[in-house]
């Protein structure tokens, strides 16, 4: 059944073609429920009136009443401007016009009674109001406008140039909302909406546009919201039923490795974190089904022990195995670290590169195909056509974000017959509610707890003027027998400026401890070069290590207990967290100083705060969501998340999880959307996969 809301725009009275043409580029705007899903990103509360001496610049709108005192016009050329002084008896703010000067002189007027609307802005010492909104008083004080809280919508350049600003915009959504009249059906039960309390949906979207009052504005953003989450969920645990119902997975039972690893070479006691996880990876490698799971774990919390315990059960079941990391210094500490335990047990283990010679290669290659390797550790070389296997059995991916969910499904297919198990491993720690989302198609473990022993690390933001006292306590942490990264911000490998940044810190280093000896470490360098560096260092044989963040990912040196970066401020919170990370990886206390400019933004300030104040990766990820938004985080790009329109996932985490717990709720009891009462979401979903009623799209 096709709906009002699949009717073309044109349908709209007062969308002419070249309004149409605007929407249609602009915005990607064709239809009616396309329109009405383009929400007002805020309003303009003008049941309330502000006055001057209350008023401040962090206020998006205001409404004074008041006369103007005198006019007068400023500057020439382009700073040409006209000037209001309105007083409302608090004080006097300037409203000021740069452009139709000529026209607005000639229609306001000294001591008339006006309402002034618009946003407030500090100029020098003095308050203003750049092109305001200017209205006669009525008999009763108010304004003539009927509406009391008015939309404001985004709009681009050229549409504002195309006069179809954000009042043009209301007026169009104001004869889409009189079209649709009655003529929306709900999508959600009935018995759902009076549990929830949410608003009818043909209501909620007339409020959105136009509220009556603040309240019911609050219901109807309430409303659109649950429902744009509850139908993602519903799309994420569909999948992942249908997944379940599906896909055979390797009945992975043999642990003949497992057990002689436990009692011969497990060099620490796990974690209660590490063997619950391992309990719970090991329930679905046995299960039948194929395993889709993502271990979260802050950094240091041990996670690649899990993925070689892992690896161990898949490679005792007569299956290979494949781990792919990030960057080469990763997967060839990965090699070093895991080789030995791999030599002691009888595994053949194999390194896969970029730079991993033709010859070698080739070998290795066949070696993979014929089941001769059973572990492979290597960066996205792996994904490569050619890297077949015999009987992959387990493909773990330590993404760091870094992977999207094509390549994830890359991986799935190398082998002919039967989908290997996927175990994704992320440092990052991953706000809960992103993780729903972004992860919502894996079931997810937590590393919740650190190996025993460990300190938390001690953070402190220096500035330059510090740096004595900086290099003081290196020296005297290095002749405790530890070692130092220092970390330069690269945010692009070409960036010259960045480069000479580390070069010259490299140098000041080499002078300030002439009798040390240093490893650098760079982007810029060959493959082999900084393996050499990395090996020097992790072997004690280099006591500071001066680097790009090449080093961020999962390094590991327990030895290094003081982390310096440099610039702090031009890091986000994600990645100064995982630089941190890299030190408090032993039993000794670490410590991690972040040098800054004097001066700092406000954002930067809280990133420095929040890294001093806490250690708790979850804390860091929910505060770094705020800063940044969700559609900012890496990662999330192929998730859907960036079509969420109304709702936030860092406002809106309870709504989420009513969402999904609604959403869990009636699959477990109507997994096929059988039942009556649920036809309403079923005709809802039919309809949208068919390319019915698009009121956007969520996958
Ligand atoms: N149960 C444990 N007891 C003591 N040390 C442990 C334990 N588990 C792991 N470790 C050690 O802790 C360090 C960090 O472990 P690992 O490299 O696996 O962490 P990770 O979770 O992968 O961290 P990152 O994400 O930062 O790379 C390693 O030196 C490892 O040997």
């Amino acid at each position: 059944m096709a709906s009002i809301l699949d009717a073309k725009i044109d349908v709209i009275k007062g969308a002419g073609p070249r309004k149409i043409s605007l929407l249609n580029t602009e915005l990607g705007i064709f239809t009616v429920g396309q329109l009405l899903r383009h929400f007002p990103y805020r309003y303009e509360d003008r049941t309330q009136v502000h006055t001057v001496a209350t008023m401040s610049p962090e206020m998006d709108f205001v409404q004074l009443k008041g006369k103007f005192r005198r006019f007068e016009t400023k500057g020439d050329g382009k700073k040409k401007r006209y000037i209001g002084y309105f007083d409302d008896g608090t004080g006097i703010i300037e409203a000021t016009w740069f452009r139709g000067i000529h026209w607005i002189s000639q229609k306001l007027a000294v001591g008339m009674p006006y309402l002034v609307c618009g946003k407030p802005q500090s100029f020098g010492s003095s308050m203003s109001i750049p092109h305001p909104e200017v209205e006669e008083q009525g008999a009763t004080g108010t304004g003539k406008s009927s509406l009391a809280i008015h939309p404001v919508y985004p709009t681009t350049e050229r549409m504002k140039t195309g006069t179809l600003d954000s009042k043009a915009l209301s007026r169009l959504q104001s004869s889409a909302v009189e079209i649709i009249k009655n003529a929306v059906p709900d999508n959600l039960p009935e018995k759902m909406r009076t549990f929830f309390e949410l608003m009818p949906r043909g209501e909620a979207i007339r409020q959105v546009h136009f509220p009556d009052t603040t309240a019911k504005l609050q219901a109807a953003r309430l409303r659109l919201k649950f429902e744009e989450l509850f139908f993602g969920q519903m799309k994420i645990l569909r999948d992942k039923l249908e997944r379940q119902g599906q896909t055979p997975g390797i009945v992975m039972e043999r642990a003949r490795l497992v057990k002689d690893f436990y009692e011969k070479h497990l060099p620490f006691e796990l974690t209660g974190a590490q063997k619950r996880v391992t309990r719970e990876v090991y329930a679905d490698m046995k299960s039948g089904t194929q395993m889709n799971r993502l271990i979260q774990g802050d950094v240091g919390s041990g996670k690649t022990m899990v993925a070689f315990l892992c690896v161990l059960l898949a490679v005792s079941s007569g299956t290979q195995a494949a781990l792919m990391v990030p960057t080469e210094i990763l997967a060839d500490q990965h090699f070093q670290g895991l080789g030995e335990f791999a030599d002691k047990l009888g595994i053949r283990l194999a390194l896969l590169t970029g730079s991993t010679r033709k010859r070698v290669r080739d070998k290795m290659l066949a070696e993979l195909a014929a089941g001769e390797l059973h572990l492979i550790v290597g960066t996205h070389a792996l994904l490569e056509d050619r890297v077949m296997f015999k009987r992959l059995g387990l493909a773990i991916i330590d993404e760091q974000h870094r992977f999207g969910v094509a390549q994830r499904s890359k991986l799935w297919s190398k082998n002919k017959d039967i989908f290997p198990h996927v175990l994704v491993m992320t440092a990052t720690p991953i706000p809960r509610t992103l993780a729903m989302t972004v992860y919502g198609d894996l079931d997810v473990s937590v590393i919740d707890e650190m190996p025993a022993g460990r300190k938390p690390i001690k953070t402190s933001h220096l500035t330059d003027a510090s740096r004595l006292k900086i290099f003081s306590f290196m020296r005297s942490e290095i002749q405790k027998g530890r070692q130092v990264y220092i970390v330069y911000p690269l945010i692009e490998e070409s960036s010259k400026a960045d480069l000479k940044d580390l070069m010259d810190g490299y140098e000041s280093v080499s002078r300030a401890f002439p009798d040390l000896p240093l490893s650098i470490v760079h982007g810029r360098m060959k493959p082999a070069d900084k393996e050499y560096e990395m090996a020097r260092f992790s072997k004690g044989e280099t006591k500071i290590m001066v680097a790009t963040t090449v080093i961020e990912v999962g390094v590991n040196v327990p030895n290094a207990t003081v982390m310096v970066i440099e610039n702090a401020e031009r890091f986000g919170l994600a990645q100064l967290h995982q630089l941190r990370g890299r030190v408090g990886r032993g039993g000794e206390q670490s410590y991690c100083l972040l040098i800054t400019k004097d001066k700092l933004s406000r954002d930067s300030k809280i990133r420095m705060e929040t890294m001093v104040k806490t250690n708790n990766g979850f804390e860091i990820a929910d505060t770094d969501l705020k800063l940044r938004g969700p559609g900012d985080m890496s990662g999330t790009r192929q998730s859907g998340v960036e079509d969420l329109r109304i709702a936030d996932l860092a406002q809106d985490g309870n709504i989420l999880r009513q969402a999904r717990r609604a959403a869990k709720h009636i699959l477990s009891k109507d997994p096929k959307l059988e039942s009556e009462e649920n036809q309403p979401i079923r005709s809802y979903l039919d309809q949208r996969n068919g390319g019915g009623i698009t009121w956007g799209r969520i996958s």
